[in-house]
């Protein structure tokens, strides 16, 4: 099955827009992970299996892994473990790749062969040629950084370009030009509801990821308005440190699932 229909089936089956965010920080992990050489892909697996019955997809972000010897090993094994034991849930690689042809073909087979991940996280910013080895995939999903949700966003993203903002731009291109196979998703940061009400404008149906509610600010009622589409679906709204740390006593893996279960309802209070 493809990324955007696992997604959309997903949607619809579990009832949630909820993306949990994988981004496991050892100094932030409990007790019982001190000494385990396998922590990241442990404490990522007990939070996964809390929490997959409140997600529609889960978001690992590559750094918190590669940072560590053996971690993009650990990596592997947490996407196998995930779509072997939750096969409904789509998993977005959060790599933020781009690079010339030759080189991204590279990051194509990393993000889909390698680590087996439904859709990956990408930068439009060197242009068509760079993306074409993701989008040539049709069966995998090309997430691309539309408005990102930290304050620097407004340094080149919103320049204005022909007398439109530049992110404007992209989501306008990503939508009539690149998405010809209907794989493409757009990232727009909670922290700016009103460009993700400009942003749905342009793109129609097109899902959008949406980091930035919890630990950076962002509000969900906000976020629900301006971004769902007419059925009340069309956004993965991820939390990762929200949900990750929610405790960090013996009982994380059950505070993250009340996290994700809160999240999911206050999400779906305004679709
Ligand atoms: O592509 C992303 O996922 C992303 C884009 C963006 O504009 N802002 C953003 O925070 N992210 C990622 O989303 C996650 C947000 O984490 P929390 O703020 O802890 O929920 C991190 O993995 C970021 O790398």
């Amino acid at each position: 099955m493809t990324f955007i229909n696992k997604l959309r089936s997903r949607w619809q089956n579990a009832d949630t827009l909820l993306c949990v965010g994988l981004d496991p920080d050892p100094a932030k992990f409990p007790d019982a992970f001190i000494d385990d050489e396998d922590a990241l892909f442990n404490f990522c697996r007990d939070i996964v299996d809390a929490t997959a019955e409140f997600a529609c997809a889960f978001k690992p972000q590559i750094a918190y892994f590669a940072a560590h010897n053996g971690g993009e090993a650990q990596l592997q094994r947490l996407i196998a473990h995930i779509n072997g034991a939750h096969p409904n849930i789509p998993v977005v690689l959060d790599s933020k790749r781009g690079d010339i042809g030759s080189t991204a073909e590279q990051y194509a087979v990393e993000a889909f062969d390698r680590f087996g991940a439904d859709a990956v996280t990408l930068n439009p910013y060197m242009g068509f040629d760079s993306a074409a080895p993701f989008l040539q995939r049709g069966d995998r999903g090309c997430v691309f950084l539309c408005h990102t949700s930290n304050p620097g966003a407004r340094d080149f993203q919103e320049l204005l370009v022909d007398g439109a903002p530049l992110y404007q731009h992209v989501a306008r291109t990503i939508a009539n030009e690149w998405n010809s196979d209907g794989n493409c998703a757009l990232v727009v940061g909670a922290t700016f509801p009103e460009e993700l009400k400009i942003i749905r404008g342009i793109v129609g149906n097109m899902p959008l990821l949406i980091p930035g509610v919890g630990a950076q600010g962002g509000d969900v009622e906000a976020v629900v308005s301006n971004g769902k589409t007419s059925d009340g679906t069309g956004l993965m709204i991820n939390s990762s440190r929200g949900i990750l740390y929610a405790s960090s006593s013996a009982g994380y893996a059950d505070a993250a699932a009340d996290a994700a279960r809160e999240l999911r309802d206050a999400i779906n209070r305004w679709r």
